[in-house]
């Protein structure tokens, strides 16, 4: 792991009121904020080549100029995350560790990193942490939802199949490595778009912090509890899998899990919310008893509306019983199925 800050307060000066920041070799200008997580800040940064020596070695573009994901303008995805213990400190360690097994166009890829010890004047953290990403302007499919809910309207049957198609992409390599990783946070909000003109949007998958080796054997009731403490704190809620919320003594857990999540994306690339969400409504009631009980509603869609097809699809990935529940190379046959059948 790379850390090495000369200048501290100016990098701590510059991330908070905007200049150039460092991040090992490569030196950033903060553009604007582009969003924020819990304890993360997400900056819009341009990378500054203006001595020779940095224009020789060519900055982090030449580093992966083979990279499908390097726009060539110098711009990228700074998050800054505040870490305020050893636990979290340690998460952070985790997904750094984790993001460099993957190499994948629609995984988003981890371009260099920092972590620096900050003495706080104010506050309580003890390490912040710089992690560098392209970035992709369009936002997430959650700010794409939202903004296209307000303006009532829906991605076409191709643009789904083909969204979807990507993440499937990107789970897949996840899912065939050696051991098998489970993403654990497969949502909307971790999906970044990309519009492009006469072609499908790009879609990658992003946020590896819960990423882990997908296939636990649970033994016992206080594994099996823990487990659930785990996937409480690491998954989010309308788009966790049943076994996640309700773990047998004795289960054997996959990465079938994403699945359950990948069926619930599905469902939102449509309509804007994760099924269980949307079925219970605004009247509320609880989220776990609709998520084991597979509780699915199909709402009013655009005009014409998805093909049943679609529907089926979603209702074959949320299967309840993860042993019956298909698994990501399955998926894919049927979505190039599907997408042969309803795209133009
Ligand atoms: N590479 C990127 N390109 C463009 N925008 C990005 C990028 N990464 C993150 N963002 C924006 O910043 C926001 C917050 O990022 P991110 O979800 O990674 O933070 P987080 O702390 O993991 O959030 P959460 O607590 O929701 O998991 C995103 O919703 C997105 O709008």
């Amino acid at each position: 792991m790379g850390c090495s800050f000369s200048g501290l307060n100016a990098l701590y000066d510059a991330v908070n009121g905007g200049g150039d920041v460092w991040i090992n070799e490569n030196r950033f200008r903060i553009v604007r904020q582009l969003g924020e997580g819990g304890f993360a800040y997400v900056f819009l940064v341009k990378e500054v080549l203006s001595d020779s020596a940095a224009a020789s070695r060519g900055g982090i573009a030449k580093k992966f100029k083979d990279s499908s994901h390097i726009s060539g303008d110098g711009t990228y995805a700074m998050k800054k995350v505040l870490i305020q213990n050893n636990e979290q400190l340690e998460l952070v360690r985790e997904e750094i560790l984790v993001s460099s097994l993957f190499s994948h166009p629609n995984l988003l890829p981890l371009l260099d990193h920092a972590i620096i010890s900050v003495k706080p004047t104010q506050g309580s953290w003890t390490h912040e942490a710089y992690l560098l990403f392209p970035v992709h302007l369009d936002g997430t499919l959650l700010d794409n939802a939202g903004a296209m809910k307000a303006k009532k309207e829906f991605f076409s049957t191709s643009d789904v199949l083909h969204i979807f198609q990507q993440l499937c992409a990107g789970l897949k390599h996840m899912h065939n490595l050696d051991p098998p990783y489970a993403h654990n946070d497969v949502k909307p909000g971790n999906v970044l778009i990309t519009h492009r003109k006469g072609q499908p949007p790009l879609a990658i998958v992003m946020d590896f912090g819960s990423t882990r080796p997908s296939r636990k054997q649970i033994r016992s009731r206080s594994e099996a509890l823990q487990l659930q403490e785990w996937a409480s704190e690491h998954c989010s809620a309308p788009f966790r899998a049943p076994e996640l919320w309700d773990c047998p003594s004795q289960a054997d857990i996959d990465e079938r899990t994403d699945i359950w999540s990948l069926g619930c994306t599905l469902f939102a690339i449509m309509y804007g919310v994760s099924p269980f969400e949307y079925a219970l409504g605004e009247s509320g009631g609880s989220l776990q008893l609709a998520i084991v009980n597979a509780q699915i509603k199909w709402p009013a869609g655009p005009n014409p509306p998805y093909p049943e097809a679609l529907h089926k699809f979603v209702t074959w990935m949320l299967q309840p019983q993860p042993t019956v529940r298909p698994r990501i190379d399955d998926i894919i046959i049927h979505v190039d199925k599907l997408i042969s059948k309803f795209s133009n």
